[in-house]
């Protein structure tokens, strides 16, 4: 599932970066770090989700034991962060790769301004080949804190950011037919496709992950991460060079295939999710660009905007007979289109006071009708 995948997004979990709680594992980062740099190396963009922090901010503070209130947890996980941030810039910095702090929250991913906003974010950090090192922003929330569980943000990355590939790092070898700590006799799960109802029976079904992550937590990410065409792998953290040996092709771990492939989940995505708020006429030679070479919508293109509209909310683009030949997610308020409309980007600054993106709407977030 990795060998043709461009964009990976790795999540490794508390007990994985902290050695049990240890404290954060030197060596488990630097070989995960060694190796996502040897994936940049081939070309491929890599974002790594890393939990961890309360572990780690927990044997900071010297605590013992886990801490019931929910504002002492998020505290233990500020003072982890600064470790953990600490940790990863060290080991990527050795292999020669550039890291970036990001703490996102779910309601980031959910607002549509934010999650353009984080996209593009993450989506120039990996053009500098800079390797985006997320987690919860657990100050501002404590939703995956209390269920203790990142797997989520796993997913909600892998579909920011449309990755291929999501892969799971986990203390166990993968998925087994039942919890293998409780049954012995449990079976290996070599591959299915993500959103299969039985998975969830196996991970223990959805009643039983409060409290913990578990496999559930997992199986769901992955149903949440073929939304957008991404394959899951799930497999043991601690295998050696399990990354570079998935790259290549290597069937290690319990593989999630995504049943919708990339593009046509983006287009179901957009089209459900979100409603139309306006609509900007083009001329004939935009309209041949986006809809003849699939190419990004820029304002200089743009004869007229209608409605009222903001910065990520989807628009759709009207040729100069009033067709409708696409929609996409804008960069630009309606008020913001007006003022660069017929424009060249060169002008922009001069007009909106502040330079941003070249286009209106960017191929990758555009649907042709
Ligand atoms: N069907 C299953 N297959 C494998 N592991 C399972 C299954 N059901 C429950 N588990 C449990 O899920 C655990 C992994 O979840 P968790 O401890 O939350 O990991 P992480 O910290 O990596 O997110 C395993 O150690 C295992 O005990
Ligand atoms: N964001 C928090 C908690 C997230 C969490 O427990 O996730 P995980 O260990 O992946 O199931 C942290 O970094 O400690």
């Amino acid at each position: 599932m990795l060998k043709d995948a461009r964009r990976i997004v790795v999540k490794v979990g508390s007990s994985l970066v902290t050695n049990e709680g240890k404290g954060v594992d030197a060596e488990a980062i630097g070989n995960w770090c060694r190796q996502l740099a040897a994936l940049a190396g081939e070309g491929r963009e890599v974002v790594m989700v890393s939990s961890g922090a309360i572990a780690e901010g927990m044997k900071r503070l010297g605590w013992a034991t886990r801490p019931k209130e929910l504002h002492e947890l998020q505290a233990a996980a500020a003072v982890g962060q600064m470790g953990l941030a600490q940790m990863y810039e060290t080991k990527l910095r050795e292999q020669g790769m550039g890291s970036a702090q990001v703490l996102l929250t779910h309601a980031d991913l959910a607002d549509r301004e934010r999650y353009l906003n984080a996209r593009s974010t993450l989506l120039t950090l990996l053009q500098h080949r800079v390797l985006p090192v997320i987690n919860e922003n657990d100050t501002v929330v404590n939703d995956e804190i209390k269920f203790g569980d990142n797997d989520t943000l796993g997913a909600l990355v892998a579909n920011l950011v449309e990755a291929d590939a999501l892969v799971i790092l986990t203390d166990q070898k993968g998925l087994y037919s039942a919890d293998p700590r409780k049954d012995p006799s449990a079976r290996f799960i070599h591959d299915a496709v993500a959103g299969t109802p039985e998975l969830e029976v196996m991970a223990g079904g959805a009643g039983s992950s409060l409290g913990r992550g578990g496999m559930i937590t997992k199986i769901l990410a992955a149903k949440r991460a073929a939304v957008s065409g991404a394959g899951t792998v799930i497999a043991w953290g601690r295998e050696p060079d399990v990354l570079l040996r998935l790259a290549r092709g290597e069937a290690i771990g319990t593989a999630l295939r995504a049943s919708t492939p990339k593009l046509a989940a983006r287009k179901l995505w957009m089209v459900g999710h979100l409603q139309l708020r306006g609509a900007v006429s083009v001329d004939a030679g935009a309209a041949a660009k986006v809809q003849g070479e699939g190419k990004s919508l820029l304002p200089i293109g743009v004869t007229e905007v209608q409605g009222e509209f903001h910065r990520g909310d989807v628009i759709a683009v009207r040729d100069p007979q009033g067709r409708e030949i696409a929609r996409g997610l804008t960069n630009y308020s309606s008020a913001e289109a007006r003022l660069i409309a017929r424009k060249a980007s060169g002008e922009f600054e001069k007009v909106l006071g502040y330079a941003a993106e070249p286009e209106l709407i960017h191929r990758d977030n555009l649907v042709l009708a």
